[in-house]
């Protein structure tokens, strides 16, 4: 059996970082990705030293064009490469009505557009293997429009979304795909103030965040909700999603909006 080698993007800190600790205990060599060169160095030399893998570092801005194209170039050409984890991610919006435009930009251009040009690399590479691993963080809150600010929410529906898809596109053909929805997880990317004013009872440690998406991840899921005490639920909601299918597009409009002379 081949060597996995994994690219985790947002490695530096948080999820992405834990994520590279996990990979490295599973003996696979990785490629970290973020724009802090030194905490990734720092990070790839402790799981160099502790764990007997390959570690490489690549400093990228995925927000930018010509870095985001250096990492996608990488993912479609290393043939070594034989899993993304699609982790990198920012939220911080303020209201919708007092969001700077630019902020906006940078946030659907890491959250959405890094998130699909690097699966769209590395994924013709998996397809023809017939193996490989992708996994795509989004949150709870692409369940919960209605509960957070408006934008990281939605970046968060379409990868989940986007997720599913593929999973039916590349799962038949031997691609682990996994979308993870952390719930609120403690990490910097809250501000301490933040993370001060939340209810203990719904933050979840990093490391338990990631060690529960790994089970899923294990257990073949493709959609893992690490806090949700009964999976049942989840189902129930695909199920009631699905009972919609049969009359989501019909001839004729519904009754209730039939125009009447
Ligand atoms: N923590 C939480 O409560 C939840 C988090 N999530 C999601 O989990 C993912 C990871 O978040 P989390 O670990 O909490 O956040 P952190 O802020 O702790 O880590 C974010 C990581 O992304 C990297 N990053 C940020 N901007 C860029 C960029 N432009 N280019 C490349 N890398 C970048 C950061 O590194 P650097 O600054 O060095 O570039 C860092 O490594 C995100 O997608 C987030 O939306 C989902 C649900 C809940
Ligand atoms: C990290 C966030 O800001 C968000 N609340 C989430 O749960 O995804």
């Amino acid at each position: 059996m081949t060597q996995d080698t994994i690219l985790i993007t947002g490695a530096s800190d948080g999820i992405g970082a834990v994520y590279a600790d996990r990979f490295a205990r599973r003996g696979a060599n990785l490629i970290l990705v973020a724009r802090r060169a030194e905490k990734l160095e720092a990070l790839a030399a402790r799981l160099r030293a502790d764990g007997g893998v390959s570690v490489e570092v690549i400093a990228a801005d995925l927000s930018q064009a010509d870095d985001l194209a250096r990492v996608e170039a990488r993912l479609r050409d290393d043939d070594a490469i034989t899993g993304l984890v699609n982790n990198a991610g920012i939220a911080g919006e303020q209201a919708f009505v007092e969001t700077d435009p630019a902020y906006l930009t940078g946030l659907i251009d890491l959250n959405i557009l890094a998130v699909t040009r690097l699966s769209r690399a590395i994924a013709p590479r998996l397809a023809a293997r017939g193996a490989g691993t992708l996994i795509n963080i989004t949150s709870v809150t692409a369940l919960m429009p209605d509960g957070f600010t408006a934008v990281y929410p939605a970046t968060k529906a379409y990868v989940l979304a986007f997720t599913e898809a593929l999973q039916v596109e590349l799962g038949g053909k031997g691609v682990k795909v996994q979308a993870v929805l952390p719930g609120i997880t403690r990490t910097a990317i809250w501000a301490a103030e933040q993370m001060a004013g939340l209810p203990p009872h719904m933050v979840m440690d990093v490391e338990v965040m990631v060690d529960a998406a790994l089970a899923g991840l294990d257990m073949g899921e493709a959609i893992t909700i690490p806090a949700l005490p009964d999976n049942a639920d989840l189902d129930a909601y695909l199920a009631a999603r699905a009972a919609l299918r049969p009359n989501l597009s019909l001839k004729d409009a519904a009754p209730r909006y039939r125009v009447t002379a």
